[in-house]
């Protein structure tokens, strides 16, 4: 579960607390904080015995915003949900003043790096593929998702099934990203700009793989900066990338730009994961457990289906 932070000085409101919506008149309890970011904070709530994830700023002007981008694709996605559902849009009197929040749908999810070190790296591919997806879904509807990153995926641990939160960084096509992270912001490496398209978020995810599979080299560049030749020479020399490489590579070298070519060149690396699961189950010999098996061979017939209906459109 996305872990809860109780270590922010100022929060907008206090566990236990009642907000209520100065239009809707709706009653929400806070049950805890979710996460928060530079945009907002972004708590667990409950109204009618029903959970939700509300989202509270200052910036009128981004929440609706983020809102009516969640709404759209609420209604464009048949049987896949693109963002979070939406549920309610309101202003609420807080003790720092007027404040903006939106209600959504809240996702029951695990961190991506807490469930991979679960569940092992081989996942990786399948989580990509995943998000491959969604990403396909949003660039047929002209938006590039722009804030591609760890923080803003949650998994469902029981179905394996991967979600994204935090649309505050969809832009339409052709305009500037307006919401980036430094790691993932191709502009960032000096890589490329930052018009939003769809090779800047393949990029994005080009960064997560690495982020994902070497945790400590984003601490280090942390410390030095953005040197991208320093990262693809290390990446060249790890064994952790051995897989990999052809991909990034791709990427790289500008014949990876679009999702399909990424996804393309992910099914080895998808075929390669069920094989190890399927041998890591089979040496447990006395103490089956199906779970782990079953979980991925749902989420490849998950993705299965989004691609037949990506393909069927
Ligand atoms: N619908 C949701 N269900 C569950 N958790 C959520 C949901 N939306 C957001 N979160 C959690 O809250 C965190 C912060 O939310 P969000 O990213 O939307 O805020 P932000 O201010 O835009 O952050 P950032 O500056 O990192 O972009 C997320 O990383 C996620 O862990």
């Amino acid at each position: 579960m996305a872990t809860w932070q109780h270590t922010l000085s100022d929060p907008f409101f206090q566990k236990g607390q009642i907000v209520t919506g100065l239009w809707n008149k709706k009653r929400y309890r806070i049950d805890g904080l979710l996460g928060s970011g530079a945009n907002g904070e972004v708590y667990r709530v409950t109204c009618d015995g029903q959970y939700y994830a509300l989202k509270v700023s200052v910036q009128a002007a981004e929440i609706s915003l983020e809102h009516k981008i969640l709404k759209q694709l609420q209604g464009v996605a048949r049987g896949v949900d693109l963002g979070p559902l939406i549920f309610d849009l309101d202003d609420v009197q807080t003790a720092k003043g007027k404040a903006f929040f939106y209600v959504m749908e809240w996702v029951r999810g695990t961190d991506l790096d807490d469930f991979l070190q679960k569940r092992g790296p081989h996942w990786t591919p399948v989580l990509l593929l995943q998000l491959c997806t969604y990403l396909e879904r949003l660039h047929t509807q002209g938006y590039c998702f722009g804030d591609l990153k760890a923080e803003n995926c949650l998994v469902d641990e029981g179905r394996g099934v991967l979600r994204l939160v935090d649309f505050g960084g969809v832009t339409p096509f052709g305009r500037g990203v307006k919401e980036y992270t430094e790691w993932n912001d191709r502009a960032w490496w000096g890589q490329g700009s930052r018009l939003a398209e769809e090779s800047y978020d393949v990029f994005a995810l080009s960064m997560l793989v690495i982020q994902l599979l070497a945790p400590e080299t984003r601490k280090q560049v942390g410390q030095i900066g953005p040197n991208y030749s320093l990262v693809k020479k290390s990446i060249l020399s790890d064994p952790r990338f051995e897989d990999w490489r052809g991909l990034l590579r791709g990427v790289w070298d500008g014949r990876i730009r679009t999702v399909a070519a990424l996804r393309e060149a992910l099914t080895p690396l998808v075929k390669k994961s069920v094989e190890t699961e399927k041998k890591r189950k089979n040496k447990k010999t006395r103490h089956r457990d199906w779970t782990d098996w079953l979980l991925l061979g749902s989420a490849a017939v998950l993705v299965l289906v989004f691609c037949q209906f990506i393909l069927a459109k």
